[in-house]
């Protein structure tokens, strides 16, 4: 879309996640940032007003904005990520809403994928628990670029710079021990509203930016890799409807790089290369196309192709790797602990298929964050360096040069839940 009417679909895009301890005050920091950057409806806040007041509130309970809405999603289905949109006159916003309940580490990993930055909240009054800690190496792990740390409640501490300059120092430990490039430390009151978006006159100590400024300052970088074209096949349109009898295309979406119609591409795992004819989106055809668009191509030769299979350049440096003894670090989400030895499915990119856990290295200790190789037993919400034996090849990178193609889940095929995520070294 081009023109002046385009000016809020072109604005930077800012996806970031909120996660915390129960109670830390994620619901009513979301409340605070819609409300006082008049994000949210009119009526909307006329409700949360008179519910508010019907309470006997001296404040306005932004909770009852976010948990409203939360309970919205939640009606007859368990949602454990609400999205929620919103702009200011400088970016768009997406949060990824976690719950902060026992599952977290599942609701962070699946909220916290694409976003480029982290709020981890921490209340003052309990400083740096084992939960922020796993939190934060969450993060590190899945390599978002930005984390903030919000030390919230501030208003019950009396705004000490003390609290506030202890749990920087703590968490401050923490980071060193993780690959995280950019923290950044705000003393807030969600409730009262200091520092979220309007700056605080009760911490004269604090000359940081507001977590508002930062949100709408940070830079984001882009985590799509734009060198390595990967275009894991996920469906094959086959010759046969009667307005296009010799159509055959191969759909899905590109995870990463460009491609331009002329250009040779390799199968794989077959081998064979051929041609790029067209590139097609909807009844469209593009000169080239680039991560992440969704879209069809023709090839000039007839291959024999299905879903699951991967298209790459023949010369574009680095190619995938291909095998079936995979090492990752994986963040385990189900009550039953991971069996030793035991088949899962794993789904990587459009394909899926049996594996085997053949080893596990060793566990994070997220007090310590070291490595503990001698207790091996791994369990809900821990993490763990394994090693998997998959029954076919699969085509891969590793996840620090390829968010998509160096990610898998692992599904128990009793339960058909997803029981772990796994960040491909
Ligand atoms: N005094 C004070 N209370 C706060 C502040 N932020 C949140 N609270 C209170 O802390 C309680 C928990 O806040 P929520 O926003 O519901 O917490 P949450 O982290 O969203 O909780 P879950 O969504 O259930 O994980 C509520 O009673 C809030 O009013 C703050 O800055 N100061």
């Amino acid at each position: 879309m081009s023109g002046k009417d385009s000016g809020y679909l072109d604005m930077e895009l800012l996806r970031f996640t909120t996660a915390g301890s129960v109670d830390d005050g994620k619901s009513t920091l979301i409340g605070r940032l819609l409300y006082d950057s008049k994000a949210i409806f009119e009526d909307q806040l006329e409700a949360i007003e008179r519910a508010s007041l019907r309470t006997g509130a001296e404040n306005v309970n932004l909770a009852l904005l976010t948990d409203g809405l939360r309970a919205e999603r939640e009606q007859g289905i368990t949602i454990d990520v609400a999205y929620r949109y919103f702009a200011t006159p400088k970016r768009k916003f997406i949060i990824a809403d976690t719950p902060g309940h026992i599952q977290y580490t599942r609701n962070m990993v699946t909220g916290a994928s694409t976003a480029n930055a982290a709020i981890i909240l921490v209340d003052a009054r309990h400083g740096v628990l084992e939960q922020t800690r796993r939190h934060a190496y969450i993060a590190s792990l899945l390599q978002i670029p930005h984390i903030i740390i919000c030390v919230n409640k501030m208003d019950l501490v009396d705004y000490s710079e003390e609290v506030f300059e202890n749990i920087k120092n703590d968490m401050e430990d923490v980071a060193s021990k993780l690959s995280a490039k950019d923290v950044r430390y705000v003393p807030i009151s969600a409730l009262v509203g200091d520092n979220v978006v309007t700056r605080s006159d009760k911490m004269d100590w604090y000359q940081g930016p507001t977590l508002m400024y930062l949100l709408e300052n940070i830079h984001i970088g882009s985590d799509i890799n734009r060198e390595d074209f990967r275009y894991p096949v996920q469906y094959v349109i086959r010759p046969q409807s009667k307005d296009y009898p010799d159509y055959r295309g191969y759909a899905g979406r590109i995870a990463s790089g460009s491609i331009n119609v002329g250009e040779t591409v390799k199968v794989l795992p077959s081998g064979f290369t051929s041609k790029v004819k067209s590139i097609d989106l909807f009844s469209e055809s593009l000169p080239m196309a680039f991560a992440p668009q969704s879209v069809s191509i023709t090839l000039e030769d007839d291959i024999d192709i299905s879903r699951g299979d991967m298209l790459v350049k023949e010369n574009n440096g680095r190619g995938p790797n291909i095998g079936q003894d995979i090492d990752l670090m994986l963040c385990w989400f189900n009550e039953r602990n991971l069996v030793p030895r035991g088949k899962y499915l794993i789904r990587h990119t459009t394909t899926e298929m049996r594996c085997m856990v053949t080893d596990v290295e060793y566990k994070m200790n997220i007090n310590t964050l070291e490595k503990d190789y001698d207790d091996l037993k791994i369990g809900m919400n821990d993490i763990a360096r394994v090693h998997l034996r998959t029954t076919k090849p699969l085509f891969y990178d590793s996840y620090n040069v390829n968010r998509t193609t160096g990610s898998i889940i692992l599904i128990d095929e009793g339960t058909n839940e997803t029981v772990a995520a796994g960040m491909i070294v």
